[in-house]
């Protein structure tokens, strides 16, 4: 048989086993790609991971992977998460990307926004004006991104600035519709970000902590009222709430507790050992020493939580 042939053949009964599109994503990214998410995976990922969090990841596992493994959800997924700066809000809503896409953040169904960068809060503008100059522009690029894949991502970072006509533009996307103009939304999943309730959430930590208990005891229960109160009365994101949260578009609040000394240690280790460095528990402390905690007279949480611990670390190591 002559080569060609063969390679004619061979191609004939791959494709006969390997549909086009199945091939073409053997060579390309697709939306289809990481169809079924592994819970396991998911859950040895957050475990690994996520410090100090238990009341988020127990959240995010059960949410994300009950989600994906319905066929056919009645809305999309809407995730609202809150607490304190440098408590892992970001990082997790990476973590969930990867688990579902192998490009994360970078894949091209991952969407990030970032209220304050994209569209700058004008408190003159008017929720009309707002509404009709960028809302239109927000929902293009979100209809656009969702009819080229129906499970896309978008993270909504510092959505207490996000101003209320963008809110408004959202809204329709994350409610029971079938169809929005033809197109489900059902598939995808929406995360919102944000610090509000970080007070509250760190004043139900520090009654634990006064108190002698663990920090692994709080409930999501204990944090509902204190979420709830104080994000429905913030006055930069009372309208984000009466209006998805009212209209119940809002699956779960996750609180994102703030982090300890022994979290930033645990965090200092990682990049430590990112950086191809043996751990130096010397240094790990000197560093995680460096940080400012609160309330001064305690010294517990610390205010930055993980945030600026590698800038840090890049003084002991400056070869
Ligand atoms: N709970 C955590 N467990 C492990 N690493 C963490 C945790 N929190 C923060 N980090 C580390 O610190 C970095 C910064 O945190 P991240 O960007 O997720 O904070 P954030 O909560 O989104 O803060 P902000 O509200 O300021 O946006 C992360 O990339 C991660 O490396």
């Amino acid at each position: 048989v002559e080569p060609i042939s063969l390679g004619l053949a061979l191609a004939g009964v791959l494709t006969g086993y390997i549909s086009y599109p199945r091939l073409y994503c053997l060579f390309a990214e697709c939306c289809s790609q990481k169809r079924s998410l592994s819970r396991e995976t998911l859950l040895k990922d957050l475990d690994s991971k996520l410090f100090g969090q238990h009341l988020a990841k127990k959240i995010i596992l059960n949410a994300v992977s009950g989600f994906i493994s319905n066929p056919k959800p009645k809305k999309p997924l809407t995730l609202s998460l809150h607490g304190w700066t440098g408590t892992g809000k970001n990082f997790v809503s990476k973590i969930i990307a990867e688990n579902i896409y192998e490009g994360g953040l970078n894949s091209d169904f991952v969407h990030l926004f970032v209220a304050t960068l994209h569209f700058p809060h004008a408190s003159n503008i008017t929720l009309y004006k707002a509404r009709a100059e960028w809302g239109d522009q927000l929902q293009q690029w979100i209809r656009g991104n969702v009819s080229a894949c129906a499970r896309s991502i978008f993270i909504f970072d510092e959505m207490d600035k996000m101003h209320a006509g963008l809110i408004d533009a959202i809204k329709p996307f994350l409610d029971y519709y079938e169809l929005v103009d033809r197109i489900s939304y059902q598939k995808a999943i929406f995360i919102f970000l944000s610090n509000a309730g970080a007070e509250k959430i760190t004043d139900v930590a520090l009654d634990f902590w006064r108190s002698g208990k663990q920090r692994e005891e709080i409930k999501l229960k204990d944090m509902e009222h204190a979420l709830s109160v104080s994000v429905f009365n913030n006055k930069n994101s009372g309208f984000w709430h009466s209006s998805l949260i009212d209209r119940n578009l809002i699956d779960y609040f996750v609180p994102f507790l703030p982090l300890e000394y022994k979290h930033l240690k645990m965090c200092i280790r990682v990049e430590m050992q990112a950086r191809g460095y043996e751990v130096d528990e010397d240094i790990v402390s000197r560093v995680a020493d460096e940080m400012t905690f609160f309330p001064k007279e305690e010294r517990i949480f610390s205010d930055k939580g993980c945030k600026t611990v590698f800038t840090k670390l890049d003084y002991y190591y400056d070869d």
